[in-house]
């Protein structure tokens, strides 16, 4: 299994290939790849962790031979907020560095499963898919924004709030990955009980954690550590389906259509990427009115990546 990491040398990628060389199943190979010089030397700095991992680091334009046999490409290539931005406000920059990477994927790799991290994650994975879609190699399975960081804070805010034991908590977050589109279904966390007043506010927590940590960093970025976490992870889980195991995660990607083109819930994993969609199971009211009130910001989002390629 050959995964490559694009924005290797970045925040999220650093700490991303630390946690990869460390837990990648042994004869796994690790490519490092980042515009940035230092990325070769990142590559030697974590290769000399003694796993059973192969780590080679790239650096330059051309992240070509990074993703040559890559079977799992993770991108975390481009820029993050400062205090005050939106991520929407990452779109100028960050829409064409995700192009121009999905298009040497499409040359390159075009059967590996693709996990964007990069924001807007919203409309970066719709332009990945019209960018797939346009080289004649889009295969809707094997195409996921990474939305694991939503899952990680709910678990983590859940357990703090209610008090109960962090490992015991799982939190289906589903829709988009910005602002109202984020929605964790609280109403079906098992073993706990909720009051009324107490839903509003941690779905609100839960929706600006982001913007939580962009101010907590006062201008220095945004989430990296727990955003390589959760990207692990998902990789992880990604890597154990591929191997044959039947893996659940909640991930935004091209579904049913039911309400909007891509929407992130839970779907079962399998050897060739999404192998199942899964049910979202029992909503609230609350809930139900959420997914209605945030449907026109996702349509919006999606569509503005799909015109960026069109
Ligand atoms: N999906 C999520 O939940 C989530 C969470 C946190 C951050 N993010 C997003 O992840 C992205 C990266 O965040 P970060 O904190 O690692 O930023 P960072 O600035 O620390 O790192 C970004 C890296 O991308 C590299 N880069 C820029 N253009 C490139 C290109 N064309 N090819 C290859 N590499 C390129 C830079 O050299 C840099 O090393 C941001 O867009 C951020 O908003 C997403
Ligand atoms: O909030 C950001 O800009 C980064 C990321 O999407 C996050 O949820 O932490």
């Amino acid at each position: 299994m050959k995964v490559a990491v694009l924005g290797a040398a970045g925040g999220i990628g650093q700490a991303l290939s630390l946690l990869l060389k460390i837990q990648l199943p042994a004869g796994s190979d690790l490519a490092l790849y980042d515009i940035a010089p230092v990325t070769p030397g990142v590559a030697v700095d974590v290769s000399h962790i003694p796993t059973a991992v192969n780590v080679k680091g790239f650096a330059g334009e051309d992240p070509t031979p990074a993703l040559e046999g890559a079977d799992v490409v993770l991108i975390s290539a481009g820029v993050a907020r400062k205090p005050g931005m939106d991520r929407s406000d990452l779109f100028n920059i960050n829409a064409g560095i995700v192009k121009n990477l999905i298009e040497k994927v499409a040359e390159t790799c075009p059967k590996a499963c693709v996990g964007i991290i990069t924001n807007p994650v919203n409309t970066t994975v719709a332009i990945a898919a019209e960018v797939l879609k346009k080289a004649g190699v889009y295969d809707k399975r094997k195409l996921f924004g990474v939305t694991t960081l939503d899952t990680l804070r709910s678990e983590t805010f859940v357990a703090e709030l209610k008090n109960v034991d962090v490992s015991k908590v799982q939190v289906p977050v589903i829709g988009g990955h910005s602002g109202v589109t984020i929605l964790p279904l609280l109403s079906q966390v098992h073993y706990v009980s909720w009051k009324d007043e107490e839903i509003g506010p941690l779905t609100k927590r839960i929706q600006n954690a982001g913007t939580e940590v962009v101010n907590a960093k006062a201008g220095g970025g945004s989430a990296t550590l727990s955003m390589a976490q959760a990207a692990a992870r998902f990789a992880l889980s990604l890597i154990r389906a591929l191997n044959g195991e039947k893996v659940v995660e909640c991930t935004y990607v091209e579904g049913d259509g039911k309400y909007a083109r891509f929407f992130a819930q839970p779907v079962r994993l399998g050897k060739e990427g999404v192998e199942e969609l899964l049910p979202l199971g029992p909503l609230s009211a609350f809930e139900q009115a959420a997914i209605e009130a945030m449907l026109p910001t996702l349509k919006a989002d999606i569509e503005l990546g799909e015109n960026f390629v069109k």
